[in-house]
């Protein structure tokens, strides 16, 4: 594979989203705003609408920062996934009680995980937006109360939406899916390959 001929920001924090990039050879800086998002769910705000919203918002936020640090500007790339069951939003648990809430409502039950992503690319004043929401089924296995109390107990569910990490111990939980690993774990490489290449980025 070659490499690309065009270096891009990721604006997200998330190792994840690292390591996925990489995976399809993209040349990337990380450009992290200094202001946060606000990842708050509005009255009456779909799933859909939410995870697409908070992406544009992250966007948003990283162009705001290439501009201010009048860094060189380049195709930026952000995401959000959210963990949809009950038309409830999961996002990260904050503490050990919601983890095992989170995987308790998720133990045998199929969900849904949406990860929105979007390429925007600024030139003079213009900036163009390319966004997409991809969607997943993830069937869990009915999980006793111990395995569920003794995953809560590792490090791996807090920091990741739905209390729950596919590519680590919790893939023993996962009985089937329908929809894209990679989008599970943060960053759908074939959706995010053809929105960068529809900004003008060469990947092979
Ligand atoms: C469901 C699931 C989520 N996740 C992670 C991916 C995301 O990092 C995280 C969801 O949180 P996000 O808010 O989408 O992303 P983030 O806060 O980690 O990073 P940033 O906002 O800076 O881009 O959950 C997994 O790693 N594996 C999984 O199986």
């Amino acid at each position: 594979m070659k490499p690309a001929d065009q270096k891009i920001y990721l604006a997200s924090k998330s190792p994840r989203r690292r390591e996925l990039l990489r995976h399809i050879g993209i040349d990337f800086e990380l450009l992290l705003s200094e202001k946060e998002v606000d990842e708050s769910v509005l009255p009456g705000e779909s799933p859909l609408d939410y995870v697409a919203r908070v992406t544009r918002d992250k966007l948003n936020s990283a162009q705001h920062t290439m501009i201010l640090r009048q860094l060189p500007h380049r195709p930026i790339l952000s995401a959000d996934t959210t963990v949809v069951i009950d038309q409830l939003i999961l996002g990260k648990p904050a503490d050990n009680d919601e983890a095992v809430q989170m995987i308790t409502r998720l133990s045998g039950r199929t969900h849904q995980v949406l990860t929105s992503i979007a390429v925007g690319l600024t030139m003079g004043v213009e900036t163009e937006v390319w966004q997409v929401t991809q969607q997943s089924d993830v069937s869990f296995a009915e999980l006793g109360t111990e395995t569920i109390q003794a995953y809560c107990n590792t490090l791996e569910p807090y920091d990741k939406a739905g209390a729950y990490g596919i590519q680590g111990l919790a893939s023993m939980f996962v009985s089937n899916i329908v929809g894209s690993h990679s989008g599970i774990m943060g960053l759908p490489l074939f959706e995010t390959a053809q929105l960068l290449q529809k900004a003008g980025v060469r990947i092979l």
